[in-house]
């Protein structure tokens, strides 16, 4: 595996490789890698000459007061990890090579960004579009790979895609979990050891409400049920739990075919975020 520390060595290579006429996978990450990270990775190798994985803590997507700082980093241990999957070239640019000056050229989200997280981080998907536009143009890729637990990213990535037409097929890869149900997420090593221990409570609900939705096709139940359980989780405090038609996020209506039942809990400075995708019974009764 070989690092790559600038834009313009990557940018060089990426080209060297589409003369060679190589596939691309790109994985994007911010790096402090897990077994989530690991099955993109998994996936980009199956079905990629070559996979290109990025480690960027990208500061353009953290708001004022948010955990930049604190984020946690291990070039070393992802180094080791990324090649032991596969990866054939390990991006990590600085920020002052990705952004080093501003034109104040912004790329905005449709409504998809306004609801969900997008709610409570504004500007947190701009700053998404933002570098995943630069990461695209700098690796050339055939393919990219987003898990489903941040399931909205992966949508607005796909709107993206879609309406400026990049020459990227986008892949969705399956949330990995923890034994006892915790979505793996780079940001639980933060979690103190109580914290750790409640945490699973976050997939339950939504397990609860999953089943309480394919039962009775009722949303308001649903809602209130599974807000009543993370309300309850010592520690934990409900940032948002919301029922939505999926990928546009808008408010299921009579043709929507699949919903996802989304939550972010804090514990403390530590934001968790978990989701599932229900499919929409012919007969269910109305979501409204
Ligand atoms: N548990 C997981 N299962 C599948 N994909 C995941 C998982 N966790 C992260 N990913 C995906 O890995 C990519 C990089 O995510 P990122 O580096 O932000 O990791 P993370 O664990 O989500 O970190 P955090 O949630 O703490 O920001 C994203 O496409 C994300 O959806
Ligand atoms: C896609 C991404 C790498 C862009 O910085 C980030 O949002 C993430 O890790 O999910
Ligand atoms: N995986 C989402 C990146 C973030 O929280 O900024």
């Amino acid at each position: 595996m070989k690092r790559i520390e600038t834009v313009e060595e990557m940018m060089q290579i990426a080209r060297q490789l589409r003369r060679e006429g190589k596939s691309i996978g790109l994985v994007p990450t911010m790096g402090y890698l897990h077994e989530g990270h690991l099955a993109l990775a998994g996936a980009a190798r199956k079905e990629s000459d070559m996979v290109i994985m990025s480690i960027f803590v990208n500061p353009a997507q953290f708001g004022p007061g948010e955990d930049f700082e604190t984020y946690p980093r291990d070039l070393e241990r992802d180094c080791a990890l990324a090649e032991e999957a596969g990866v054939d070239y390990l991006f990590h640019p600085t920020a002052g090579d990705m952004y080093p000056q501003d034109g104040g050229i912004r790329i905005l989200p449709g409504p998809q960004a306004d609801v969900l997280c997008g709610s409570s981080r504004p500007g947190h998907f701009d700053g998404v579009l933002k570098v995943i536009c630069k990461l695209f143009n700098i690796t050339s890729p055939d393919r990219a790979y987003f898990g489903e637990k941040d399931a909205q990213q992966l949508a607005i990535i796909e709107t993206f895609v879609r309406d400026f037409n990049f020459p990227v097929e986008i892949r969705r890869v399956p949330i990995v979990r923890e034994e006892d149900g915790l979505a793996k997420s780079s940001r639980n090593v933060r979690l103190s050891d109580a914290q750790r221990n409640e945490a699973p409570a976050i997939r339950r609900a939504l397990e609860c409400g999953e089943q309480i939705f394919l039962e009775t096709g009722n949303a308001g139940e649903t809602l209130a049920a599974v807000r009543r359980l993370l309300q309850k989780i010592p520690g934990a405090e409900l940032e948002y739990a919301e029922l939505l038609e999926y990928p546009s996020l808008k408010p299921a209506d009579a043709d929507t075919k699949e919903i996802i039942l989304a939550a972010a809990v804090g514990f403390g400075s530590v934001r968790l975020i978990d989701n599932v995708l229900l499919p929409v019974k012919e007969t269910a009764p109305c979501t409204k």
